[in-house]
This record gives C-alpha cells, sequence and structure tokens, in this order.
C-alpha cells in the first residue's frame, strides 16, 4: 500500500526527449556518392578480373612440347633500358643492321651487360614486323649455339626493343672483314664457328618441334663470345615450318623439286596498338602472347612496363606450340582473314610486278655502286694508270682493244682527279656498269674468246647449267648473262644500309626499293629467291655460302682493286667451282690462315659445294653435314658435277683417321 502510494505521488517521468530533426537532404548526397563509388570501384575490379581472365585463356597453351625449355623473356621498361644505354649513346653502339642499331647496355643494379637492338621507326612495317617474328620464334629457342632473345620492351611510343645476350666480339661479318681479329687467323677458331653455326642450325631444322627455317644465315648474322663461340643470331625473318598436305598438291603443281614437303608458314602478322597490344587476324594480342614467358616474380618495378599491362608477380605463358599451330592454321587453312594474310604473305614473297626487272635493277645498282666505291680510293685506280704494266697486264689478260681500255682508264682517272664532267657525274651506277663492263663483256662473249682463255676467262662458260640456260634464253640483255654467271645466287634481295657501306652483300630490310624481297643477296638458295618454298634445304644453301666465306676469308661477291684483274674470282661461288674442275680446291683457302689443317678445310669445302647444289633435295641435311664435320660420319665426295675430270675423290682423310 505505502508503495502504491508513494508511486502516485512520484511525478510522472518525464517524456523521452524528441528526436532531433533529421534533415535528410543533407545526408543524401554523401550517402550516395559513397554507394556509387564503392560501385564504380567494385565494376573497375570486376572488369580488370576479366581483362585477366580472358588475357589468361588467350595466352594459354593448346599443347606444352617437353623439347621446349622456354626461357625467361622479359618485359624490360623503356627508361630503365635508356638508362643502362646513356640514352642509345652512340659510345654504346655496337652495330646497325637494316632495322636499327644495336646498343650495348649495363644494368644499373646488377651490372649485367645485355645487348640492345633498338628497331628503327620509319613509318615501315618491316621493322615491326621483323620485330613480332623474332619475339616469336627466338623467345622459345634455347641451345647454346643460339643467341638467347633475353627480353623486349614496347613502349606506347612506338619504341620497339629487342634485348639479348651480349656477344662481345659481334658478328663474324666484323670479326672476319672489319676487325681481321688474329683469332680468326687461327685456323682452329675458324672450323670450330663453322661447326657451332652447323650445331645451331642442326638444333632449329631437327630439334625443334616445328622445325625453324632461319631464313638469313650469313655472316653478320653469326655472333661470336667472348671465346669466339659461334651463335646464330637475328630471327626476324625466320619461319615455322607446319606439315600441311595440300602443300604436296601445290608443290606438285608447281614441279618444282624443293627438298621438303612441308611448307614453312610465318609466326606473326605485324600491327603494334598503342598498348602494346599486336593485332593477329583481326585479334589484339599482347606480346607476351607470341610464345612468350613474361616472369616478372624476381623482376624490379621499373623493369616491368606498365604500358605493356603486365602485373608484377603474374606469369602469363605462350605455348610455341600453339602459336605455330594457330598461325599455320590462319594462314593455310582458309577463312576469310588467314587467306588474305596468305595472299599478303605471298604478295610480299613475290612482289606484285616483275621480279625479274626490279631484281635487275637492283642488281646493277649494286655492282655499279660497288665498283663506284672501290675506285675511289686513289692508290688503287692510279696504278692502272694508262701505259703503267699493271695496265698492260689488265689489257693482256681480257684482250680488251687498248684503244678502248685506254679511254675507259682515262675516264676511271678522270674520276679520281676529281676532274669529273657534270654528264658523268650525273651517270648512275646502274648506266655506268652497264655501258662501261657489262657490255664489254657481252661483246667479248659474242667473240667466243673462250677457247683461247679457258684457264683465265672461265666466267665465259661457267657450268653446264648455267649454259643450257642461257641457250635457252638467247636474246637476253648484258646483265641477263651475268646474272647467269651468278647461278643463280643473285635473284634476291635487297639493300641494307650497313651492307653498302660495309661491302656486305644487301639483305632484305632497310631501304628498298624491292620492298617485298627476303634474304640476303648471295647467300639465298636459288629456289626461294624467286618467291618459292622456304624449306630447311634453303638454310644449308646459305651454310654452304657460309662455310667457303670462313675457309676463303672472303665475300661471296667481292669486286675489289681493279675489277678486271680480279673479276675470276669475285663471285666465291663459281670460283670454287672452277678450282673443283680443275682439281685445285685448296686454292681457296685464306693463305693468311695460320695451323692450317688441311683435311678439315678440303672436309669443309667440300661439303660447302655439296651444300650449293642446285637441286634441294641433293643437298645434305643439317644432321649429316654435323656428322660430316665431326668426323661421326663418312667424309662426303665431291658432287658429280663440280668432278674434276677425270673424276676422282680429294685425297682428305676422314676427319675420324685425322684426330
Ligand atoms: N647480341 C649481340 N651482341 C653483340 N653485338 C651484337 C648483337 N646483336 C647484334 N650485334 C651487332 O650489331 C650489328 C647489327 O645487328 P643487326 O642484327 O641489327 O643487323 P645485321 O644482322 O648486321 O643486319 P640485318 O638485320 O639487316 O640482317 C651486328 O652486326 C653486330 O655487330
Amino acid at each position: 500500500m505505502p508503495s502504491r502510494h508513494l508511486r502516485s505521488l512520484s511525478p510522472p517521468p518525464p517524456p523521452p526527449p524528441p528526436p532531433p530533426p533529421l534533415h535528410h537532404h543533407h545526408l543524401l548526397a554523401p550517402l550516395l556518392a559513397g554507394t556509387l563509388t564503392l560501385f564504380l570501384i567494385f565494376i573497375v575490379i570486376l572488369v580488370i578480373l576479366l581483362y585477366r581472365k580472358i588475357t589468361r585463356n588467350r595466352t594459354a597453351p593448346i599443347t606444352k612440347s617437353p623439347n621446349h625449355h622456354h626461357q625467361q623473356c622479359r618485359c624490360y621498361s623503356y627508361s630503365l633500358l635508356r638508362r643502362a644505354t646513356s640514352s642509345f649513346s652512340p659510345s654504346n653502339r655496337l652495330g646497325h643492321g637494316g632495322f636499327g642499331s644495336v646498343y650495348k647496355a649495363t644494368l644499373p643494379n646488377t651490372n649485367q651487360h645485355l645487348a640492345v637492338k633498338l628497331m628503327d621507326q620509319n613509318g615501315s612495317l618491316q621493322g615491326e614486323r621483323e620485330f613480332h617474328n623474332e619475339l616469336s620464334v627466338a623467345s622459345c629457342l634455347d641451345s647454346p649455339n643460339i643467341v638467347s632473345l633475353l627480353g623486349y620492351s614496347c613502349s606506347r611510343k612506338k619504341k620497339l626493343i629487342l634485348v639479348y645476350e651480349l656477344m662481345e666480339n659481334r658478328s663474324l661479318q666484323e670479326a672476319l672483314f672489319d676487325r681481321k681479329c688474329e683469332e680468326l687467323m687461327n685456323w682452329k677458331v675458324r672450323f670450330d664457328i663453322v661447326i657451332g653455326v652447323a650445331k645451331g642450325l642442326e638444333y632449329l631444322h631437327h630439334f625443334c618441334n616445328p622445325p625453324v627455317i632461319h631464313g638469313d644465315i650469313k655472316p653478320s648474322n653469326i655472333l661470336l663470345d667472348s671465346f669466339f663461340n659461334a651463335k646464330i643470331g637475328d630471327f626476324g625473318l625466320a619461319r615455322l615450318k607446319i606439315e600441311e598436305s595440300n602443300v604436296v598438291e601445290k608443290k606438285e603443281g608447281l614441279g618444282e623439286e624443293n627438298g621438303s614437303i612441308l611448307e614453312e608458314t610465318e609466326s606473326v602478322v605485324s600491327g603494334c596498338g598503342e598498348s602494346g597490344i599486336i593485332a593477329v587476324g583481326g585479334v589484339e594480342r599482347s606480346p607476351e602472347s607470341f610464345g612468350v614467358r613474361v616472369l616478372e616474380s624476381d623482376a624490379s618495378p621499373e623493369m616491368v612496363s606498365p604500358e605493356v599491362g603486365v602485373d608484377k608477380g603474374s606469369v602469363s605463358e605462350a605455348g610455341f606450340d600453339k602459336m605455330s599451330v594457330d598461325s599455320g592454321r590462319d594462314l593455310i587453312g582458309g577463312g576469310k582473314k588467314g587467306g588474305s594474310r596468305r595472299d599478303w604473305w605471298w604478295k610480299q614473297d613475290n612482289g606484285g610486278g616483275s621480279e625479274s626487272g626490279r631484281v635487275k635493277d637492283y642488281v646493277m645498282e649494286w655492282i655499279g655502286s660497288e665498283i663506284n666505291k672501290e675506285r675511289r680510293p686513289k692508290q688503287e685506280w692510279n696504278v692502272v694508270s694508262p701505259g703503267s704494266s699493271d695496265n698492260k697486264l689488265s689489257t693482256e689478260s681480257l684482250k680488251i682493244e687498248p684503244k678502248k681500255h685506254k679511254k675507259r682508264l682515262e675516264w676511271w682517272a678522270s674520276l679520281d682527279e676529281g676532274r669529273m664532267k657534270k654528264k658523268e657525274k650525273n651517270r648512275k651506277p646502274r648506266e655506268w656498269w652497264k655501258e662501261e663492263f657489262c657490255e664489254e663483256l657481252t661483246k667479248k662473249k659474242k667473240r667466243g674468246l673462250s677457247s683461247s682463255n679457258s684457264g683465265d676467262l672461265w666466267w665465259q662458260k661457267d657450268d653446264d647449267l648455267v649454259q643450257e640456260r642461257r641457250k635457252k634464253r638467247k636474246s637476253k640483255g648484258s646483265i641477263d648473262w651475268w646474272l647467269d654467271g651468278f647461278s643463280g645466287e643473285f635473284r634476291n634481295g635487297r639493300r641494307n644500309s650497313q651492307d653498302w657501306a660495309s661491302g656486305e652483300i644487301p639483305k632484305s630490310g632497310g631501304i628498298s626499293s624491292t620492298p617485298s624481297m627476303r634474304g640476303t643477296v648471295c647467300y639465298i638458295a636459288p629456289e626461294y629467291g624467286g618467291g618459292g618454298l622456304l624449306s630447311e634445304k634453303c638454310d644449308v644453301y646459305s651454310f654452304g655460302v657460309l662455310l667457303l666465306v670462313v675457309v676463303s676469308g672472303r665475300r661471296p661477291l667481292q669486286v675489289t682493286a681493279s675489277p678486271m684483274s680480279e673479276f675470276e674470282r669475285a663471285n666465291l661461288i663459281s670460283w670454287a667451282r672452277q678450282l673443283a674442275y680443275n682439281g685445285k680446291l685448296l686454292d681457296l683457302v685464306d693463305p693468311s690462315i695460320l695451323s692450317l689443317d688441311k683435311d678439315q678445310a678440303l672436309l669443309c669445302i667440300t661439303i660447302g659445294l655439296l651444300c650449293l647444289q642446285r637441286s634441294p633435295s641433293k643437298r645434305p641435311t643439317m644432321k649429316e653435314i654435323v656428322g660430316m664435320l665431326s668426323g661421326e660420319a663418312e667424309p662426303p665426295h665431291l658432287p658429280f658435277e663440280f668432278s674434276p675430270s677425270p673424276p676422282s675423290n680429294f685425297p682428305f682423310k676422314s676427319p675420324r683417321k685425322a684426330r
């Protein structure tokens, strides 16, 4: 009761304070903004994840070949490479090729030395194409006889860069002809180089799956390390070989014996997008999808190029096999896009117009420039001044009327003295060559001087096949005749800026009036020169030329000093064939070589001639060549067409016995 009383007396509890008035309109805006931001972040993350998933799926290999040990191919940032080469300073420049310069780079943190190839970007697709091709093929190769491609950079500014292991002694071309390295005067070093190149090609042809055809074997693509070990580099023109049954039909249709029932196919088609994405068959692909494994886990942040969008720590792997299978189907198997790309390549190989006309123009120009170049040094051309004994000698050996010869020599001398008339100054090399040289030789040929000069003027008869061909084409101009003298070696190529300067034979690439051509003049196999099928036997042919070059220490076409007295040796291949007819193969050997092993030298020349046979099927495989060079297989016999008369085998011993 009391408690009830007390309760009734106590004042009623105060009503709870009214909630503060809600200003909804103030909170709504930040709330909405927050939700929207969160939603946008969520969408962005989702898009990134989806993109990465798609990219990964796209680059996943269909099959993994156990034969391929994919090496690490890194994506370097442009700024790192710029720093490592001191802003691509000329003092770090190792050399210059048809598509750009190569620089020595030293990585700031590790002091690791690299060779960095900065591709020229003159708006030409060719350089870009070589970049992608090299990236897709070379990144999957792993052999002690192949230059390692360590990485690349493909920035927004479209600077395309390839990063290689540094080869301290640079190219065989430079070491042999420019720097004339003392080490190369030792026969053993030269023989080891030959074996190294042979093993590199054996690896490409027989141990790669699918096989790789290099397509441009020549001394400037053979690089030498600090111990003069040879490695094959520059896979810009390389092709993967894919088996295709329809190619057999095509080959039969052509009626051409090519030594292979397989057709190669280029692995990549060009087009590098803004973000380093490459367009293939209408689908954009990142550089790392071209058979490149981008392994960034141990890369420093600056090594990762932000432009290519590769996440640190992620590994994206693309199969060499997938790439080749994909490209093979695309290119060969029809489909609209594939078909058009195939056409594109076909056009690239065959050119649109008259091939022979353009090659002829080009060859004329090149020969003319070579001779122009050679006649500049005063000491050489003044030696053959009118009335001198040398002049007499040249006149006699060539049976040129002294009056005419004198006229020409005076003209040459006037050029040397800087008294070139305006008309002659403006005369193009081609015109010079045609007027002063080719026509003269053609006249000589017509007069049939070969009988009286059988030993000296061998170039008027060359070999029987050439003779046959000549008979078939009676109405040819002088350059045609001269080209025949080159037995098909001079059918394909383009000018390379460096080659022009160095006297090296021009190759596909660089400044060119014949943009569709591939390979290097004099090194390219005759069956491929006209836009035919590329097979391993094309590499074998080029290896044959390289063998003769290494043994003789001469360029395949060397127009030096007086072109008249040297002319019979100017074409190395024809000269080697001629020496074989006469049973004097050892005359080909470089006289400056020390400690010559004659048996090995004869072996090399004989293998070289085997490789240079016109029929690709008659040429040995690289496996057989390695066997012969290493002494594991029986030494070869000289091909019948080069046998001396009466035929006899050269008396070199088997390397097996020699050792
Ligand atoms: N990995 C390397 N290490 C050292 N020097 C190199 C390396 N790669 C290339 N070089 C040098 O750079 C020069 C140019 O090389 P590059 O491959 O660009 O052109 P090339 O093969 O001479 O000509 P092209 O590309 O037209 O065939 C070579 O001759 C060589 O001296």
